[in-house]
């Protein structure tokens, strides 16, 4: 073993531990509006006067736009479109495929807030922070969210373009203790402990396997369980043959956090996913790679066939009263 050194010492005494060196992803910035825990209420209520200040109708519906599928918020009539950036407390997209704004407006008789762009926690945000958008949601008087994500799909029947109805999730996150609702839980939000079992709402999901049958898209309709990994990278051989193990079918970044906050705050969830890709789970020399631009290139495919999709769904999902 090497002697100690003196200067080793002497440098171990200026060593500074990383939490103080490191900046806080988000710290609270002097005036109590920001924390490591995500802003209070009224910060968020701020954010929603301010919304309501700029739109004429309140919307019941809200729809978040997956990546490649913003084309999703076009189909809205009499559109409010709303720069992230000039949106008090917002977080600003970094993602190619996300645009980075609120278009509030129509469809068909519906009044409906889309997010053309949603955010991830790889792009350095807490996921208290990815969320922030749905508790805003809530608190202009959205009642239900439609999640769209880009997806890869690791069931082995399906094919890319296939549409999958989320029937369930599983929080890889969670099981480390990453989870939007981590910190004090304000009761005026919802529960400390909100139950998770009925996520996905069961008569949403029974109308979207009629609406699919009616559009005669049954050949493209999945329905299986969900899950989001922390990103960006995707995922190694291995880690996709574990999760096909656990009972995956979709694989993407997103929506799990989303939904969690959605529930939480007592709203009712759809989420739908786009199979833009096929998870590679075997290590064979010919076996693809997967990325971004493929992911994109196939919600440009798929933009069409979606936007009638949801817009149908949207339509009926408004006319029932449900039991989140
Ligand atoms: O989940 P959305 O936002 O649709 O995007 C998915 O596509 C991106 C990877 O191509 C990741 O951000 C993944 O989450
Ligand atoms: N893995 C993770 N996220 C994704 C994928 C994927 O294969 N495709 C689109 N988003």
């Amino acid at each position: 073993m090497a002697p100690i050194n003196a200067n080793d010492i002497n440098d171990a005494k200026n060593f500074v531990p990383a939490k103080q060196v490191l900046p806080e992803v988000e710290t609270d910035n002097g005036n109590g509006k920001a924390s490591s825990k995500g802003y209070s209420y009224e910060t968020l209520q701020e954010t929603a006067n301010f919304l309501l200040s700029r739109i004429s109708e309140i919307p019941s519906i809200g729809v978040i736009c997956g990546s490649g599928m913003g084309s999703l918020a076009e189909i809205i009539k009499e559109a409010v479109r709303i720069p992230y950036e000039d949106i008090p407390n917002f977080p600003v997209s970094t993602v190619e495929g996300h645009h980075g704004q609120l278009v509030f407006g129509n469809i068909g008789d519906v009044a409906v807030v889309a997010m053309q762009g949603r955010f991830h926690y790889y792009e350095g945000y807490p996921l208290w922070k990815c969320c922030l958008p749905v508790r805003v949601m809530k608190l202009i008087g959205v009642k239900t969210l439609i999640a769209t994500n880009a997806a890869g799909g690791l069931n082995p029947t399906y094919k890319i373009g296939d549409v999958m109805i989320v029937r369930d999730h599983i929080n890889m996150m969670g099981f480390a203790g990453n989870n939007p609702l981590h910190g004090p839980n304000d009761e005026r939000f919802g529960p400390r402990f909100p139950p998770m079992s009925k996520a996905y709402n069961y008569e949403f999901r029974k109308i979207a396997k009629e609406v699919a049958q009616e559009l005669n898209m049954e050949n493209i309709i999945r329905e299986g369980v969900y899950t989001c990994l922390g990103g960006p990278n995707f995922e190694t051989v291995a880690e996709l043959n574990m999760l096909k193990m656990v009972g995956v079918d979709a694989v993407g970044m997103s929506t799990v956090h989303e939904v969690i906050t959605a529930r939480h705050c007592d709203m009712n969830v759809f989420a739908l996913s786009l199979i833009t890709n096929e998870c590679v789970t075997s290590y064979a020399d010919d076996a693809g790679e997967a990325n971004h631009e493929e992911v994109l290139d196939v919600g440009r495919m798929r933009q069409d066939i979606l936007r009638k999709y949801v817009s149908v769904l949207i339509d009926r999902f408004s006319k029932i009263e449900t039991n989140p």
